[in-house]
């Protein structure tokens, strides 16, 4: 009987797979049809760019040709990766057409219908739907519902229907490898197949047995605020990824893949993630690092990265973290609004715009300008219409200018050549008369002259953005913990560091935000959709400085307070209650994930045992090696057993990660290991993930993960107290199928004998 039911299906599965050929075939038609008529204008277009320039008329002609020309390529080349695109994704659907299957019977409905669902929709000639988008408002049964009744958003609202059979399936090039009846959100064989497998350099979709919990983060089009605290390998990645492909798909017509960006933790992240949203049809969205974002807009300033603080920090004096939690509080920013609104003209420091290193616009005189506007209007309102003053006089002097005898000189000894590009996009009859023509090339090159002191103005250098922050850091009121010499001491190494053209990280969003909110710039209003991942890394004043520079988006925020780096563990909610208080947004929401799919079942139950709450997370029962736990007696025993592990596991495994606190633990290891065996040493810049044997510290491993990990050195010394827990967690849960802790002599105390006891954890001590 089963088999006679999988044969029917694998029927049908044939049936579709041979429609999907004769498609591939007829879309590879228009493609190499669409391919060569793009070349042929391209061929043209070059051709024509190369004609001669000298007489006026001519080209003019020419270049309005060109311009229609440069728009049939760009439509041309559009069309064709839409088809090219088309033809990758029929190409994924040959191989596997679908992977779910709902029976479903509406109300008024005598019959049942049975629609298939996969990456994405087929029809055949008639218009009839072979396969389902999993995107589609019925697909969200099947991930949703149990049998009977369910309902399930359409853009017309809340629909019924009745849900009388899922089948789940597994297709490898055309061919039913299983298939099994469900009535779970999405059956445990299936994930285990899944999470079984062996990890590849780039992370893979899960559309096939996305879970119910996930499913409502991903189907979330209300919220503008989306919070998810999940825990360590719960899918958050996963689930935003999904979500995007779900968000294009919903808001096709408004919606473009660059106006969402996603804030990755790191530049290896973002390289894991980048095959998810291709695979599924869409394009990739706007990807940036914190620091990327950052060093973008201070441009000038060696700005220090959150893993240049990881490094050198250090231990922090209790003062001196009392000062960075007040840089990085919501109060702070708070505190900078107010000063900004209150600032005035005597306040505000200004900069000369220089021309030729002289003086073009004076300070004092910006100062003038800048008092002449209302004291009443806000100060970002003045700034600006000072900048607009600014403007004007730099219009009046480029008028004047152009009667100088220089310009005139220099008008005579043009070439034909260089006048006529002055003139462009002008006609002959533009012009009354030969003085009227003379003008507008003197004012042509006046105004190029000038475009130091244009830019100057445009880029606002006109304030003395350091300098004004020094002087709010002078004026704002401390909290009680801080004390006025340690604080000044902070005000002096800000203004020690712009000497020396840095600026570190807990002064970048106050001074950015400070520096925008004046001159009122530095906000996107472009951007639709904005994600953090590994929110817990992210400062309150960051976000706060986010939310400044991207105003118009809906956010979501995915991460994991355990996982926090160098620094307590702080209770999701405490971090939730910052957050609400800090984005004033109606529709917010919270999602927590708590059964943890990465790992096996003895990796994740040793992971929860190191927590204090560890006993809420749920692992997903996956079977596995129970972890081990090597005692070395020293640094060279260390090595020695990491060698024996690396040998052990790559027997087995594609990649073994040793995964360190920091870069100068992984860069002393991997000397050691360098000869003996081969390795890579990842850092920072890199941007691809090989296979192999790898060491890195644990925060370029953030949001990664490994077949087989190794945590260096879990020594009692080398992890004494709580502020290391998150980091500890962090590098445990990276391990998808095997994980091994070397440390040199006693182990830390943040793992108990407790936890040793109920995770039954493997112990060696070494002898040497
Ligand atoms: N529904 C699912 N089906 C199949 N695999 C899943 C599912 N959910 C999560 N996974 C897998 O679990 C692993 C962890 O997922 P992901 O990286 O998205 O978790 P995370 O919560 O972002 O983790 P972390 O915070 O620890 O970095 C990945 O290999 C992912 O493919």
């Amino acid at each position: 009987m089963e088999n006679d039911e999988q044969q029917k299906e694998q029927q049908r599965v044939n049936q579709v797979v041979s429609k999907i050929d004769q498609k591939i075939l007829t879309t590879k038609q228009e493609y190499d049809r669409a391919h060569s008529e793009t070349k042929k204008v391209q061929q043209n277009y070059s051709d024509n760019t190369s004609v001669n320039y000298f007489e006026v008329d001519d080209r003019i002609e020419t270049s309005a040709e060109l311009q229609q020309q440069r728009g049939l390529v760009s439509r041309l080349t559009e069309n064709e990766s839409i088809l090219k695109r088309q033809l990758t994704t029929l190409h994924d659907l040959q191989k596997s057409p679908y992977f779910g299957r709902i029976d479903i019977q509406d109300a008024d409905d005598p019959e049942e219908e049975r629609l298939y669902i996969g990456t994405a929709s087929f029809e055949n000639a008639d218009g009839e739907f072979l396969v389902y988008d999993w995107r589609a408002p019925i697909s969200s049964v099947y991930y949703n519902g149990i049998l009977g009744k369910v309902t399930y958003e359409t853009p017309m609202g809340r629909q019924e229907t009745t849900l009388k059979k899922k089948r789940q399936f597994q297709i490898v090039n055309g061919q039913i490898r299983n298939m099994f009846d469900t009535n779970e959100t999405v059956g445990d064989e299936m994930l285990q197949s899944a999470l079984g497998n062996q990890n590849d350099s780039y992370m893979q979709n899960i559309v096939a047995t996305i879970q119910h919990e996930q499913n409502d983060i991903i189907r979330d089009t209300t919220s503008n605020l989306l919070v998810v605290q999940g825990v360590a390998g719960s899918g958050k990645t996963s689930a935003i990824l999904q979500r995007i492909a779900f968000l294009l798909y919903h808001s096709r017509d408004t919606l473009e893949a660059d106006q969402i960006i996603l804030f990755s933790p790191n530049k290896l992240f973002s390289h894991y993630i980048s095959e998810v949203l291709p695979s599924l049809g869409e394009r990739n969205m706007r990807q940036v690092t914190f620091d990327e974002f950052i060093d973008n807009r201070l441009k000038g300033l060696n700005v220090q990265s959150l893993f240049e603080r990881y490094e050198t920090d250090g231990n922090l004096s209790s003062q001196q973290q009392h000062i960075r939690n007040y840089k990085e509080s919501a109060k702070f920013m708070d505190e900078v609004t107010d000063y900004c609104d209150n600032l005035s003209a005597e306040a505000l420091v200004f900069s000369d715009i220089l021309f030729n290193e002289d003086v073009f616009f004076s300070k004092e005189e910006i100062k003038r300008i800048f008092d002449s506007f209302p004291k009443a209007a806000k100060v970002s309102e003045r700034y600006l219409q000072t900048k607009n003053e600014l403007i004007k006089r730099l219009k009046r002097r480029i008028n004047q200018e152009t009667k100088e005898t220089w310009v005139n000189d220099e008008i005579d000894q043009l070439s034909d050549e260089k006048y006529h590009d002055l003139l462009a996009g002008k006609t002959l009859g533009d012009f009354q008369n030969e003085d009227a023509e003379r003008f507008y090339i003197a004012h042509k090159i006046v105004t190029e002259r000038l475009r130091v002191v244009y830019d100057a103005i445009f880029n606002d250098n006109f304030l003395d953005a350091y300098m004004q922050y020094a002087n709010f850091l002078g004026k704002v009121a401390l909290p009680q913990d801080i004390q006025q010499p340690q604080w000044q001491q902070a005000i002096n190494e800000f203004n020690d560091s712009i000497e020396f053209h840095s600026i570190k990280l807990d002064d970048c969003a106050p001074l950015l935000y400070m520096r925008d909110y004046i001159c009122n710039t530095g906000q996107n209003n472009t951007m639709k959709y904005l994600f953090v991942d590994e929110m817990q890394d992210y400062s309150i004043a960051q976000l706060r400085y986010l939310r400044y520079a991207f105003p118009k988006s809906k956010w979501t925020l995915l991460g994991d307070s355990e996982q926090a780096l160098f620094k307590d563990v702080e209770q999701p909610e405490e971090i939730l209650r910052k957050l609400s208080a800090a984005f004033k947004v109606r529709n917010s929401r919270l999602v927590s994930l708590m059964r943890s799919y990465r790992s096996t079942y003895p990796i994740t139950t040793f992971a929860k045992s190191i927590l204090p709450n560890g006993d809420d997370i749920e692992a997903f029962n996956r079977d596995g090696d129970i972890p081990e736990l090597i005692l070395a007696s020293d640094f060279k025993d260390g090595i020695t057993q990491v060698v024996k592990t690396i040998n052990a596991q790559q027997k087995k495994y594609g990649t073994v990660a040793i995964l360190t606190k920091n870069m100068r633990e992984a860069k002393q290891v991997y000397r050691q290991l360098h000869g003996q065996i081969t390795t890579t040493l990842l850092k920072d810049a890199d941007r691809t993930l090989p296979k192999g044997v790898l060491v890195l510290p644990i925060y370029l491993a953030k949001g990664l993960e490994f077949d087989s990990v190794i945590a260096w050195d879990t020594s009692q010394q080398n992890y004494p107290d709580e502020a290391l827990l998150g980091t500890l967690y962090t590098i445990i849960t990276r391990a998808m199928h095997h994980l091994t802790l070397i440390s040199i002599n006693d182990v830390t105390p943040l793992i108990s004998d407790e936890a040793f006891h109920n995770s039954k954890i493997k112990i060696e001590r070494t002898i040497s």
